[in-house]
């Protein structure tokens, strides 16, 4: 195979930050993708309808060159009312849930996640039709805080049967097992949880580059999440996580988390199904199974792959801000025609 093509490629878990980082990553993305589903974690988070509006106009201003959609989400707060969810519901395609404190920006998120406590707003968000996105993780052993986590989805996905649920950035054989038991329960995976384990983070030297919340598992996780993806599993959804965050606090003590991959995720996927010679599935997890899930029909946009060397620049930059990629300086064996 020497091209290929990919159909409306469309971001399920995105963060586009704001001012000259936004200015920065937003056309990495708008360049190849239709549509992402846009995070709220901003500082402060966003939880207006205005606050709302005018980020998706910094988002549209910042990406003009290209035909891009960014589906916006809003903050999960206890206390939005069901007629402040009714009034802003054709804004948003989802709710973003975080517990309190457990990854960047997510200080203000919940501070309990008893279905009792959240019952409020979620049988709003059920009875509107809003889908639930959560940061499903415990504050336990670090590498078990997402297993710690699937009763509380549990707990949420049988008390709200028709909420859809999305597990964000799962990570875990645990979490793909949990997929098939309910049918209102269903999952982002990001580029890098297909490709590394734990000893790439920090089983020789340090990459602080590969650092994210949560973060990358066992080799037996690794080849569950991957072989969801590969099947073209119709609950799965690709969502990069791609969180860039400004080279200086990636590369210092005290690094933040995150992984930022928007411009190299669509040649890396294409590698990944190539290589297991599933491409034949790559459109449906990187586009069809989230137009499914969300009932979303994105505008027609077609990129063609091309198996030609992309050298993956050292760092992108933009006015003062810098942002390293994955695989910065290596070679990739696809790259995107134009
Ligand atoms: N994934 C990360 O490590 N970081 C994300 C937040 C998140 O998605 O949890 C970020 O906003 O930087
Ligand atoms: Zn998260
Ligand atoms: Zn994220």
């Amino acid at each position: 195979m020497q091209e290929f093509l990919i159909d409306s490629a469309l971001d399920m878990h995105l963060h586009l930050r704001d001012g000259d980082m936004l200015k920065l990553v937003g056309p990495l993305t708008s360049k190849t993708f239709s549509a992402a589903l846009v995070m709220p974690n901003l500082v402060p988070p966003v939880t207006t309808k205005e606050a709302l509006l005018a980020y998706k106009e910094r988002i549209l201003e910042a990406c003009k060159e290209d035909e891009f959609d960014p589906k916006m989400t809003l903050f999960f707060k206890n206390d939005y009312s069901y007629e402040f969810l009714k009034d802003v519901k054709d804004e948003i395609i989802a709710i973003k849930l975080y517990p309190a404190g457990i990854t960047t920006n997510s200080e203000t998120g919940v501070a309990s996640m008893d279905v009792e406590v959240l019952r409020p707003t979620l049988e709003s968000m059920s009875k509107l039709g809003i889908p639930l996105c959560i940061h499903g993780e415990t504050n336990g052993f670090v590498m078990d805080r997402e297993k710690e986590f699937m009763p509380i989805y549990e707990s949420i996905a049988s008390s709200f049967p028709d909420l859809k649920v999305i597990m964000e950035h799962i990570t875990t054989k645990d979490a793909v097992e949990m997929l098939d038991k309910y049918d209102n329960l269903y999952a982002t995976v990001t580029l890098h949880h297909l490709l590394i384990t734990l000893d790439d983070v920090a089983g020789g030297m340090l990459n602080p580059h590969l650092f994210c919340k949560p973060i990358a598992k066992r080799p037996e996780d690794r080849s569950a999440l991957l072989k969801a993806a590969l099947s073209g599993h119709s609950k799965l959804m690709f969502g990069s996580d791609s969180a860039p965050h400004p080279k200086h606090k990636k590369e210092c003590c005290g690094c933040a988390a995150g992984v930022f991959t928007s411009p190299i995720a669509l040649q890396v996927l294409v590698e990944l199904f190539e290589k297991n010679k599933k491409l034949e599935n790559l459109n449906s997890f990187v586009s069809l199974n989230a137009q499914k899930i969300y009932n979303y029909k994105p505008k027609e946009k077609k990129i063609k792959l091309i198996k030609k060397e992309f050298i993956v620049p050292a760092e992108y930059s933009y006015e003062n801000e810098k942002v390293v990629p994955m695989f910065a300086g290596e070679s990739l064996a696809w790259s995107i025609e134009g």
